[in-house]
């Protein structure tokens, strides 16, 4: 599969003294000040992309999540469960292994591949050749601290790597290389607010701590087949991972979702990962305890936090539903069993999805002892303060702030800024920018939060309802993550010009906007005037007469009772009748209230 060309990461290189060769691609179009708006004004930057982009995995439209929480926090509401929920406090700490963004594996120069021919990018050291020996290749450290800045983690100047020992058939050396002793990031936070999807328990906001974040290799990927045979890709064995841990600090399932879908969404915007969890570049373990909330909480204590009940571990999770669903399994199990009598074990546990309760895998007694020990063969890194100063100086908007510049400056909900910068790869936000900044050529001392606001809801709502039957599946208006797509940003302002400028109806406006669309898929280059034109739908607007008439068709004596009584509601009421009366879409809805108010107050009976 083509990949971006790794020209663009040289922005972040500095001085030549790290090849751009390493990092593989940038992907987003974001810049590093406050405003994006005004920076938008001066700022482009150069995408350098070769053949088709790699990453195919939409995030999962926000709206429709948001939707299946409701329904699942309605459900575990009720009942004897919310009882024991009041007497029990779930503690929930994750691991999130994410696979970095970069051309080559993490001690090989073997490429990084996704979905090619298995076996084809395997270096002699990632089968543990004897006599092959580690080079750590430096450039992977780019995404890593990207990662780690993102995250508000302190950067350890010097870290290690050290091995961690276990056999399994997916790991040729028998231990795997990571940082255990001395990892390179740690000390981190993340903020989720109630637009993020949190559990409304956390109110507006919730930090939760990062304790570290670590480098280490990706294992083999096993295909198991009938029969218990299993296939091997070492492809994958040796690509770098960051592990990001966290402390237990949540306390709510949803809440827990929503973390991973926030730093899948953080790793994304400064391009530190390639991959979001439906691709498998992102995969989460969580660790479940309960402790009573009566003050006899647990004896366990972990990075500082103090009182927690035993935890169990549940591994691998690939969906942000399988995090929240495992844990609710997990803590319901969990309580059944203490309020039975019985003790939880520490154990790794497995979930399997639509499955009702976790699964024990193995037990403590069971637990592999890894034998760390510092990596001989691999030399401390040392993160020079230049390299540091460079890489905190040239990150991007990260999502926090731009969900606020989009509700702050261009005047959209928190949910629809959430649903802008979630759509395809952040490209339908991109759009978004370029729709405005179209529209405010054409109308310049326009307000920015009206304009913002007019073109959000059609580049959301409008154009989130259209459908073609030739349009490709799962991206129908062909967005791409630098915002082109099938309808043209400069189409679309235009439109929004004619429509604002009552040259057409808002009915036009909707019919002009399908022909734009099939047009795109057509390939056919056409504008909005133009089609306005073919359609013969320029505007003409209705008489006084007209709208008298048809005032009088809707008025009737009893609804003008209920206006002149104070029920305005009845005079909007009145308007639509007028306006679904007229199969043009010309009524103008402030000229049907004006002469409805009017013939009111002549007290006009019929
Ligand atoms: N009592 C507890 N209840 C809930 N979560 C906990 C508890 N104790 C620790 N945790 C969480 O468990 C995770 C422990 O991760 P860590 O990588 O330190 O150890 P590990 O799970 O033993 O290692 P690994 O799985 O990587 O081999 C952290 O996210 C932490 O917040
Ligand atoms: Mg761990
Ligand atoms: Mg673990």
């Amino acid at each position: 599969m083509a990949r971006f060309t790794p020209v663009v990461l040289r922005r972040y290189l500095f001085g030549g003294q790290l090849p751009g060769r390493g990092c593989l691609r940038q992907l987003r179009h974001r810049q590093t000040t406050q405003s994006l708006y005004s920076q938008r004004h001066h700022t482009t930057l150069v995408e350098d992309v070769d053949g088709n982009a790699a990453w195919k995995d939409a995030p999962v439209a926000f709206r429709k999540q948001l939707k299946g929480e409701k329904k699942l926090k309605k459900a575990q509401g009720k009942g004897k469960r919310s009882q024991s929920l009041e007497e029990w406090e779930l503690t929930v700490g994750i691991e999130i292994h994410a696979q970095l963004n970069t051309a080559r594996k993490l001690f090989s120069s073997a490429a990084s591949t996704i979905d090619e021919e298995p076996n084809s990018h395997v270096a002699l050291f990632d089968v543990a050749m004897p006599g092959s020996q580690p080079i750590f290749q430096k450039e992977t450290l780019i995404p890593a601290v990207r990662a780690a800045l993102a995250l508000n983690c302190d950067i350890n100047r010097t870290s290690r790597f050290d091995r961690k020992h276990y056999f399994h058939w997916d790991q040729p050396s028998g231990y795997q290389i990571t940082q255990y002793y001395e990892p390179f990031a740690k000390d981190g936070y993340i903020t989720l607010y109630a637009h993020d999807g949190i559990a409304k328990e956390d109110g507006d906001s919730i930090q939760i701590g990062i304790k570290q974040i670590q480098m280490e290799q990706d294992t083999a990927k096993t295909m198991s087949q009938p029969g218990d045979i299993h296939l091997l890709d070492f492809n994958r064995v040796g690509l770098p991972l960051i592990e990001i841990i966290t402390l237990p600090q949540i306390h709510h399932p949803s809440t827990a979702a929503a973390l991973v879908r926030k730093i899948q969404t953080i790793l994304e915007s400064v391009d530190a990962c390639v991959l979001g969890m439906q691709s498998g570049g992102l995969r989460a373990d969580v660790n479940v305890s309960v402790s009573r909330r009566d003050g006899f909480g647990g004896s366990h204590e972990y990075g500082g936090v103090k009182g927690l009940g035993q935890r169990t571990e549940i591994k691998n999770l690939s969906s942000f539903k399988a995090v929240e669903d495992a844990i609710i399994a997990e803590r319901d199990r969990q309580i059944d069993t203490l309020e039975a009598g019985g003790v939880i074990e520490g154990e790794t546990r497995g979930w399997t999805i639509g499955e009702k309760t976790t699964k024990r895998l193995r037990g403590k007694e069971g637990e592999v002892d890894y034998r760390y020990m510092p990596d001989p063969d691999i030399a401390p890194v040392v993160i020079g303060a230049d390299l540091l100063h460079h890489l905190q100086h040239s990150m991007p908007v990260l999502p926090d702030e731009e969900i606020n510049t989009l509700v702050e400056e261009y005047g959209l909900t928190a949910k629809d800024a959430m649903s802008l910068t979630s759509h395809d790869n952040g490209g339908r936000a991109e759009y978004f920018y370029n729709v405005v900044d179209d529209y405010m050529k054409l109308i310049p001392d326009q307000d920015l939060s009206t304009a913002g606001r007019l073109c959000g809801n059609w580049v959301l709502h409008e154009m989130g309802g259209l459908s073609h039957p030739e349009a490709n599946e799962g991206n129908p208006l062909g967005i791409t993550d630098t915002g082109d797509c099938l309808i043209k940003a400069t189409s679309l302002a235009h439109l929004l010009h004619l429509l604002i400028g009552k040259k057409i109806t808002g009915k036009t406006a909707k019919k002009v906007l399908a022909e734009l669309f099939e047009a795109g898929i057509q390939n056919v280059d056409t504008g909005p005037e133009a089609i306005v034109d073919r359609l013969g739908l320029w505007y003409t607007p209705l008489s006084n007469r007209e709208y008298v008439d048809m005032a009088k068709t809707v008025l009737d004596a009893n609804v003008m009772e209920e206006i002149l009584a104070g029920k305005t509601g009845k005079l909007n009421f009145l308007v639509g009748q007028m306006m679904r009366m007229d199969t043009e879409g010309s009524v103008d809805p402030q000229q049907a209230t004006a002469v409805l108010q009017k013939l009111i107050k002549e007290n006009w009976k019929s």
